[in-house]
């Protein structure tokens, strides 16, 4: 790009100019203060000034196979960065450091092959390891020694955990287990690296000991020659083949024939096989083989956050640049922006962006007590994580991935090119509804929770505090609506217990008439889905409020007035989304609802000058961005343009179909 950086666009100039608050003082409020900003710009500087992020070749228009070796490259190298310069700048090991994931996406406009080894090796080495197993494992992994992925998925299972086919049968005689694959559909599938890139996985297995099955355990298993990179004997490996989105993700397959591991590659923290064979069970609790989900679900809450806020960054500024049709005739086109149905379809992501942003941080503080507890023995606080963890991952990937597609709808006809990056970042985000547990699955482990919480109110027993609108429920407190933030949060619990109350009863009523207990559950699972996201969406609402007042607490007049013009604005929409609902379980009128709707129109407009502003805030490189819609200087015709004149489509006037098909078709003569 040959492009001067700072010839800003007029418009978008202008819309800078309107800004009415200070916009690093946003910035330092999502960074969690001025020192993490700052550490983070100088993490943003190192990566882009390596040069790692420069391609000859635009990426979309390098084959898969250059795609893929392409990120190799760029991920063999980052690595280095990150255990030299970087480790230096973050300190040593902080997996904790956003900055990292953020300029990630400067190298990588799809996906790096290396994630899952970060994203889920590492993480499950952490959790799942005895102390001497975690010495032999974590610091070749730390050190990049050993590249590993999580294979527990197969071609015939990937939901339902128990009904895996793998096997991992105990010999006692050689102290080793016996890796099978013993149908095609036990083969592993999906896993991230393991097509071309790692040497090692985590494998999922059900776990044969003296000819008894102990469900399924997690080992560490070495795939390929550590020098060669040939699968080792035994081991029928490759990749899956080209799909929607994670092109250079080298998803793979595995299939194992009597492989053999030594029983220290069972991963021992909480259930052991003993020399003998003897199993000896996790002392705690039956599902610690899952957290490393868990904490992948977790995470995944802020990658709905941070993609949004790509997307709405981009559609936002090509909505401030591009002009089209008239208000009244004669008049100057305006920017699309001031269309407040393009408002209505860009301000909701801005304000979602946010509201993910901090119910994000707030549920890994969450998941870090949660572990801390489980340190110390106590495994008490692990169902409500769980419950959490799974309906948050499951609407804000959702909503995430339905508010980029809107941000790409409201780009019109450019947010369909890939050099938009909209494709990019919907393909991404649409995944994360899927894997790590499907949208639905997911809310109906956080339905089994809430019908739970629900007979222990009933028996009076105290529930945790997330769910403590159903004891107040319970109790008769009858909901009388008000439209403050506490008021339509008290809305939308009550909204949450009325529609869990019908499901109780539901499953009641369909045990009273001779179901039993399963299929009576089976029958009501439309409505345990939407209880579930009912309780989620009060859970969203309340953190981001809650977050917003603290957060806020000592920030200027300015920037308190549109952080709450926001929160006031998620509310309205949500309130507006969800009328018949509240109708139904509030005590909210057709006045009320007049007036909920006027005033997120009016919202619209008090908005609208800050819009910019308010994705600048977000602080996205142009180099993250990755888009010619999105780019600070607004200069989106040329580089359309020159990326047009550069598509190697281009490089010669006349492709040689033409004198192959095209003109014999003309002349007749094909
Ligand atoms: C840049 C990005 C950054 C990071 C991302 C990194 C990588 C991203 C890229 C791609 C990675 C993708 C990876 C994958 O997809 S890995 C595969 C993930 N697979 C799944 O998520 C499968 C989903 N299925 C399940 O989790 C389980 O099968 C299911 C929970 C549906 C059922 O399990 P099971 O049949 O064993 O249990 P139940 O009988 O239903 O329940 C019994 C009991 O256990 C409780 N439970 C279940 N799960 C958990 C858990 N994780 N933690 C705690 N408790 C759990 C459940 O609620 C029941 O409790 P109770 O009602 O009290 O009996
Ligand atoms: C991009 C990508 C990367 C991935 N990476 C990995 C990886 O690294 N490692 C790994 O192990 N796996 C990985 N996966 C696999 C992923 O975890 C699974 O695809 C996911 O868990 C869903 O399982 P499934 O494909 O078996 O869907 P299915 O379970 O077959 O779901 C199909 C449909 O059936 C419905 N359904 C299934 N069971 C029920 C039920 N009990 N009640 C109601 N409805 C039901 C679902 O809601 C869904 O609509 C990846 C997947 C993708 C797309």
């Amino acid at each position: 790009m040959v492009l001067k950086k700072y010839n800003i666009n007029p418009d978008l100039a202008l819309e800078r100019q309107k800004c009415t608050f200070d916009i690093e003082e946003i910035i330092n409020i999502f960074d969690g203060g001025k020192e993490k900003t700052s550490q983070r710009r100088k993490i943003e500087d190192v990566v882009l000034k390596s040069g790692l992020c420069h391609d000859d070749v635009p990426e979309e228009c390098m084959s898969l196979k250059e795609r893929y070796e392409n990120a190799v490259r760029k991920s063999c190298f980052f690595s280095k960065l990150m255990k030299t310069e970087l480790q230096e700048i973050t300190g040593i090991e902080d997996f904790e450091t956003p900055a990292i994931r953020r300029i990630a996406d400067a190298l990588f406009k799809d996906i790096s092959p290396f994630l899952l080894h970060l994203g889920m090796f590492v993480p499950t080495i952490i959790g799942q390891c005895t102390s001497e197993q975690l010495m032999i494992w974590l610091p070749k992994a730390l050190d990049l020694q050993i590249i590993g992925g999580y294979a527990q998925t197969e071609l015939g299972h990937g939901t339902f955990i128990r009904g895996l086919e793998t096997t991992a049968t105990y010999d006692a005689d050689t102290e080793e287990f016996v890796l099978h694959t013993p149908t095609l559909t036990a083969h592993k599938w999906w896993a991230g690296g393991l097509g071309k890139t790692i040497n090692h996985c985590i494998v999922v297995a059900q776990l044969y000991t003296k000819g008894v099955c102990y469900g399924t355990h997690l080992f560490m298993v070495q795939i390929r020659d550590l020098d060669t990179h040939m699968p080792l004997p035994g081991i029928k490996v490759g990749e899956i083949g080209p799909r929607m989105g994670f092109s250079s993700a080298d998803n793979g397959f595995l299939g194992f024939n009597n492989f053999r591991i030594p029983r220290n590659n069972m991963l021992m923290k909480h259930a052991q096989v003993q020399k003998d064979g003897t199993y000896v069970k996790p002392a705690r609790h039956g599902k610690l083989t899952y957290q490393t989900m868990v904490f992948v679900r977790v995470t995944l809450v802020n990658e709905a956050a941070f993609n949004l806020s790509k997307a709405v960054t981009i559609a936002v500024r090509y909505s401030a640049v591009r002009r089209q049709s008239e208000m009244r005739p004669n008049e100057p086109e305006p920017q699309i922006l001031d269309y407040p149905t393009q408002q209505h379809k860009l301000f909701i992501g801005i304000a979602t962006a946010h509201a993910f942003q901090l119910t994000a941080n707030w549920l890994w503080n969450t998941f870090k007590s949660v572990l801390s507890d489980m340190k110390k023995g106590d495994v008490g606080t692990l169902p409500e994580l769980h419950a959490l963890s799974s309906c948050l991952k499951a609407v804000c990937t959702s909503d995430a991935a339905l508010l980029i597609e809107q941000c790409r709808y409201a780009c019109g006809g450019h947010g369909y090119m890939l050099s938009s990056n909209l494709p990019y970042i919907y393909s991404f985000v649409a995944a994360t509804r899927t894997y790590e547990g499907d949208y639905t699955i997911l809310l109906l482990q956080t339905a089994r929770f809430l019908v739970k919480a629900w007979e222990q109110a009933e028996a009076g027993k105290t529930v945790t505090p997330t769910v403590s609108y159903i004891s107040r429920s319970l109790k008769g407190e009858k909901n009388s609506w008000r439209s403050t933030d506490e008021g339509i949060i008290k809305s939308f619990q009550a909204v949450a217990a009325g529609k869990i109350a019908l499901c109780v009863k539901s499953i009641r009523d369909r045990m009273k008439s001779g179901l039993d207990y399963e299929d009576a559950w089976l029958l009501t699972t439309v409505q345990l889905v939407d209880a579930a996201e009912a309780h989620c969406r009060s859970v969203i609402l309340e953190t981001y409020c809650n977050e917003v007042r603290r957060l806020t607490k000592s920030s200027s007049d300015n920037v308190k007035i549109v952080m709450h013009q926001l929160v006031t604005l998620y509310l309205s929409y949500w309130t507006l989304q969800r009328t018949g609902d509240l109708l139904r379980y509030s005590s909210i009128s057709e006045k009320d609802i007049d007036f909920m709707q006027r005033q997120y129109e009016e919202l619209l407009q008090h908005i609208r000058p800050n819009a910019v502003a308010l994705v600048d805030a977000f602080d996205l490189r142009d180099e993250i961005l990755h888009s010619s819609l999105g780019a600070y200087d607004g200069r989106v015709y040329e580089r359309l343009m020159e990326q047009a004149e550069n598509n190697p489509m281009n490089a010669e006037p006349v492709n040689q179909s033409f004198h192959k098909y095209i003109k014999p078709l003309l002349q007749g003569k094909l």
